[in-house]
């Protein structure tokens, strides 16, 4: 399953131009590289094993993108009830590592408690063995990729992009508003850790949403107003989508 070969070529209009050809071909790890068809092969032609989806069961994938306290989890837990798909929540599944004692559990959680980014490896593990363990070919991916180096790390691994990304915009202090009334007790619900959270989502998040912008990928939600009025710009999306199954 781990290293079956696929057909990445129509998966978006990165691979139909020669330069971005150059782009991709910088993601995958030598020996493969992808021919003018946009297939990945071995340097003597024969079909290349990346990735970890086969062409019958390549996923569709959004993530859900958006600074804390946007309203993402609250807005996929509603778009996996009415378009079927999994939530795949990256900070819910390394909250879990925390409280399953892991080998990763203390260093998650200071990261967590920082507002840092967890390293690359860690999180699309956790992911790819959700995705791997559960029937179904549709998954939001809640809050990763968080930085460019977790999105290219993401993209090399499976050899896969998201067919869309869904970005939740939201004024600062209302963010900051919503995670303090959130009352869950996370670690990262103060002011502290609000405030560099909102740093590292500038610096280092945004960079994501605006290469998938180039990529012409991005749906931007205005995420102010009650939690239905944001579902109905929500629901619009994925109603016009014609590539979800
Ligand atoms: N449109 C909305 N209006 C008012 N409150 C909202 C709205 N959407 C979500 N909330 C509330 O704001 C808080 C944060 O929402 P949510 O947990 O969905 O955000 P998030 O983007 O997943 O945040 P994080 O990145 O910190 O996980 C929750 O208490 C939620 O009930
Ligand atoms: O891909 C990820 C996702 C999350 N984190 C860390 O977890 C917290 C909380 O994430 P939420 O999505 O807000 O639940 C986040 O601030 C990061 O510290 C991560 O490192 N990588
Ligand atoms: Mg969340």
């Amino acid at each position: 399953m781990w290293r079956i070969w696929r057909r990445v070529g129509s998966l978006s209009p990165l691979f139909s131009s020669p330069k971005s050809s150059i782009l991709r071909q910088d993601l995958i790890q030598a020996p493969y590289r992808l021919n003018f068809l946009g297939i990945l092969s071995t340097e003597n032609g024969t079909p290349a094993t990346i990735g970890f989806f086969s062409k019958e069961k390549t996923p569709f994938i959004a993530f859900v993108l958006g600074g804390p306290g946007s309203g993402k989890g609250t807005q996929c837990a509603k778009i996996a009830e009415a378009f079927g798909f999994t939530h795949l929540s990256a900070g819910d599944l390394l909250r879990k590592e925390i409280s399953s004692n892991s080998e990763n559990g203390a260093m998650i959680l200071a990261t967590i408690t920082e507002g840092k980014i967890v390293p690359s490896g860690v999180t699309i593990k956790l992911i790819r063995r959700e995705m791997e363990s559960i029937e179904n070919n549709k998954f939001l991916i809640d809050g990763f990729p968080r930085s460019e180096e977790n999105r290219i790390a993401f993209e090399r691994i499976t050899g896969v992009e998201p067919n869309i990304v869904l970005f939740f915009d939201c004024p600062e202090d209302e963010m900051v508003k919503r995670v303090l009334g959130r009352k869950q007790g996370r670690v990262d619900d103060n002011i502290d850790t609000i405030k560099k959270r909102l740093k590292v989502f500038a610096a280092l998040n945004l960079p994501v949403i605006n290469h998938y912008t180039r990529r012409g990928k991005v749906y931007k939600i205005n995420a102010v107003g009650t939690i239905d009025e944001v579902f109905e710009k929500v629901r619009q999306v994925f109603d016009d989508c014609k590539m979800i199954k």
